[in-house]
């Protein structure tokens, strides 16, 4: 049964980011994968780049409110979380979430299963169908909202992944390697996607592919060994590369010149 909402949860919170970061630090297991991360972030699409390892998994579950900090301090959407009593349900139910694996019924629809999560994020019940078939419809599926999750293509469970995280219009959107599997057709309707929701929604996307980010994101952030390093536009970071660093594009040689940057200064 679901319970009702007390007065605190139905109380609007106002807040210029949508994270607000200081000093984090997260556990992945025993490992301490976030070290001391500085994070503010509001509206727009912030692409979330590193090398392996570099923690961004880890802190997109911190995010979502999966994993809880071992110390510093979070805020998001305007309420802190690590405190006793935070206001997890209300952050949740403003987030949404598409984890680098996520679990799934296999036997579910594609409408089953946004409509599913629907329900967890708490969402009027008359409004579910109507959001769900927006959702599904948005990443491209409509026609196959019928079809079980276990008779899609990668690329195509992908896509439901997406729609479950954006099905409660959230204003926080966390997507982690969502491009993953994705056809060049897909991967380019998934930019435009990307640019509509982060007009008026924090979006924060992790990827390899520097130039995704280039082409849909407002704002570069780059972490290493759990921190981050260096954050501003797509302009900016094609500014950071000179002709010896690796890379097809500026922009990519530009990651590469702060990734050995930050290797130096880790004395790695
Ligand atoms: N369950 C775990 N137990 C121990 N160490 C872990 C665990 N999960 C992650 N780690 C370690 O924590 C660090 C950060 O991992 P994380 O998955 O957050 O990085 P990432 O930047 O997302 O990497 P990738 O780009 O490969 O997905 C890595 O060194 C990883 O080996």
């Amino acid at each position: 049964m679901v319970r009702s909402l007390s007065e605190t949860e139905l109380k609007p919170v106002t807040w210029e980011y949508a994270v607000q970061a200081k000093g984090l630090r997260v556990k992945a297991g025993r490992h301490l994968a976030v070290t001391g991360l500085d994070l503010s972030i509001g509206v727009g699409v912030h692409g979330l780049l590193g090398p392996n390892g570099a923690g961004k998994t880890t802190l997109m579950r911190a995010l979502a409110t999966v994993l809880s900090p071992e110390s510093g301090t979070l805020e998001l959407l305007g309420r802190p979380v690590q405190e006793r009593g935070a206001d997890l349900r209300g952050v949740r139910r403003g987030t949404g979430y598409l984890p680098q694996e996520f679990g799934y019924y296999p036997k579910f629809t594609v409408r089953e299963f946004v409509e599913y999560v629907a329900w967890l994020k708490e969402m009027p019940a008359l409004a579910v169908p109507v959001a769900a078939e927006r959702a599904i419809a948005r990443v491209g599926l409509a026609d196959r909202a019928d079809r079980k999750l276990k008779e899609l293509s990668g690329g195509m469970l992908r896509r439901a992944g997406v729609a479950q995280a954006i099905v409660n219009t959230p204003d926080l959107l966390l997507l982690d390697e969502p491009t993953v599997g994705l056809d060049p057709e897909q991967r380019l309707a998934f930019r435009e996607l990307l640019r509509d929701l982060g007009a008026d929604t924090c979006v924060l996307v992790s990827t390899h592919l520097v130039e995704d980010v280039v082409a849909s994101c407002t704002d570069v952030v780059v972490v290493h060994t759990g921190r981050v390093v260096w954050q501003g536009t797509p302009g900016q970071l094609a500014e950071r590369g000179g002709t010896g660093d690796p890379g097809d594009s500026a922009a990519e040689r530009g990651y590469s010149a702060l990734v050995r940057q930050a290797r130096r200064e880790a004395g790695a």
